[in-house]
């Protein structure tokens, strides 16, 4: 929807200077602009968009808006520059979250498993042409899927991928919603017809300084959403969650859940659990995810599914059927034939970190009791520092073998933050492999039958960012193949 000086003034809210032509597409990158474009320029946490106003306008930008006054050129002021980007996004995409509905899924953990559960459902109730979701590891429009860059794209890729799925006959889309993308004004202008807090751990911390701040970044989703809302009743934040927004409802395993879990029990290699629901009775839900960390996620999708008018009859069969998900506790079948079990997950946090290997223990004591659990993990340059001696601490706890490797480096020096998740590991039983490659290739070549290896941290991701730059490094690809040459 083009738009004059005139309007893009009046959605700004102030002074614009005359345009060339209407505006057609909105961009904080300037590398991203075509001809018509409004160019915002960000003042980031590391660089500022206003640098890149000569590449912006060189590449035809017909307005520029940023916070403050650029020399040598008209710029449209405003006061904050990431709420204007997305309130021009979203008016050039023509709302189209207003003809769609949309679910919203926040919380530290369980965002995308959740999505994906939730997903299934929806596909299950209304077709695969008319469902769509955006999370970490995919976006799915009706049938077809791409990769995601992030877990909530900047606003012009939200409102894109919106209008690309109202323009492919979607109507019910999942849309993951991390805590950056309410910060950092990412979704602003989206309506959300329905919305799902999973849980609040220690994490992003340098984005958000304090867990208080985290927390009512959260809560702003609740704040938005129209429809109905769901919070783990479980969870200290998602309890407090349900006491602040009124109307919302919980589930967990606590008595006073409005949605109740109870007897969890696994099923060979599936997890079967009641979920008493205030107006369906008791439903049997079978789910091949596996660990209670599951459970809560298939219940808080359940949950929002019935609260937006569901069926459980076709919400129970969607649960059992659906398929893995990309990256989480995702089984790599080549194993299987070599008589071990390599599962890749995207644990990064040592709470994460540590519900993953609690499963897969289990899943190892199932393969009798001379089965070892082998951990391949490590942490994130460039970010929570504090995290690295907890999560060698947790996976030296678990694991019968824990190999510390790269995950991420970005531009920090892999070694040195290898030797900092050292330092909280025990390492009589712990080892340091910095290349990921080679750290996984030990842990095939130790692994007897029976074990289960769990390779963490990078899940469906397909690029490691090391200081020496980015390299394709995809963790399911990589057990294939050296499974094949072993
Ligand atoms: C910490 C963070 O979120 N940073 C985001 C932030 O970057 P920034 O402010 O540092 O940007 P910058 O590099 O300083 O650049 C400033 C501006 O100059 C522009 N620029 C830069 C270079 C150039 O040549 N031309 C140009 O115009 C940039 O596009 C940007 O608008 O603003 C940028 C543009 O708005 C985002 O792309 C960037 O996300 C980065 C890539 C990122 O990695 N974010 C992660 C941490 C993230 O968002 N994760 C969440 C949470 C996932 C979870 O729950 O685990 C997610 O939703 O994915
Ligand atoms: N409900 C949960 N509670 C605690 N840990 C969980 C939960 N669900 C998943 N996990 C763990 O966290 C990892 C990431 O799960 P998932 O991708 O579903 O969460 P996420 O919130 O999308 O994470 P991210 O924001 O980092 O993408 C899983 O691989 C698992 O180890």
């Amino acid at each position: 929807m083009p738009l004059d000086q005139a309007e893009v003034a009046r959605i700004l809210g102030v002074d614009v200077p005359p345009l060339p032509e209407h505006i057609t597409s909105v961009t904080h990158d300037s590398r991203d602009v075509s001809p018509g474009a409004a160019f915002v320029a960000i003042k980031g946490f590391t660089a500022d968009g206003a640098d890149f106003v000569p590449q912006a306008l060189e590449r035809g930008a017909s307005l520029i808006v940023a916070q403050h006054d650029i020399p040598g050129v008209r710029t449209a002021v405003v006061p904050d520059d990431r709420v204007a980007l997305a309130a021009l996004a979203t008016e050039l995409a023509g709302n189209p979250s207003h003809d769609l509905t949309v679910y919203g899924i926040t919380g530290t953990n369980g965002k995308t498993t959740s999505s994906y559960v939730l997903h299934a459902i929806l596909t299950a109730a209304y077709g695969e042409t008319s469902t769509g979701l955006m999370t970490t590891a995919e976006v799915i429009i009706g049938r077809h899927h791409s990769m995601s860059v992030r877990t909530t794209g900047e606003a012009p890729e939200v409102q894109g991928n919106l209008v690309r799925m109202r323009g492919a006959g979607v109507t019910h889309v999942v849309l993951e919603t991390s805590s950056h993308g309410i910060h950092l004004h990412r979704v602003d202008g989206t309506r959300y017809a329905a919305a799902l807090f999973t849980n609040l751990t220690r994490d992003h911390l340098d984005l958000h300084g304090t867990m208080e701040n985290y927390y009512r970044s959260k809560r702003k989703l609740f704040e938005w959403t129209v429809g109905p809302k769901v919070a783990n009743a479980d969870d200290a934040a998602g309890a407090r969650m349900a006491q602040e927004i009124s109307g919302t409802r919980t589930f967990g395993h606590c008595a006073d859940a409005d949605y109740r879990i109870g007897d969890v029990h696994r099923q060979g290699a599936r997890t079967v659990f009641n979920l008493t629901t205030p107006d369906h009775g008791v439903l049997e839900l079978h789910t091949p995810l596996l660990g209670d960390y599951n459970v809560h996620n298939v219940a808080g999708a359940s949950a929002i599914a019935l609260e937006t008018g569901m069926s459980a009859r076709v919400l129970t069969k969607a649960v059992s059927e659906m398929g893995q998900v990309p990256g989480r506790f995702e089984r790599v079948p080549a194993a299987v034939d070599r008589g071990f079990e390599v599962v890749v997950d995207y644990a990064h946090t040592e709470i994460g970190l540590r519900a993953v290997l609690e499963v897969a223990r289990e899943v190892a004591a199932g393969h009798g009791p001379d089965a070892r659990l082998i951990c391949v993990f490590g942490a994130c340059g460039d970010r929570d520092k504090a995290k690295r001696p907890l999560m060698g601490a947790v996976a030296s706890e678990l694991a019968d073998v824990a190999i510390i490797t790269t995950d991420d480096a970005y531009s920090e020096d892999p070694q040195t933050i290898a030797d900092e998740v050292a330092a909280g590991a025990d390492m009589s039983h712990t080892s340091v492999v910095v290349d990921r490659q080679e750290a996984i290739r030990s842990a095939l070549q130790v692994a007897h039958r029976g074990d289960v290896i769990v390779v963490a941290g990078k899940g469906h991701e397909r690029v490691q960012h090391l200081p020496t730059g980015d390299i394709d490094f995809h963790d399911v690809s990589v057990v294939t193949e050296l499974i094949h040459r072993l």
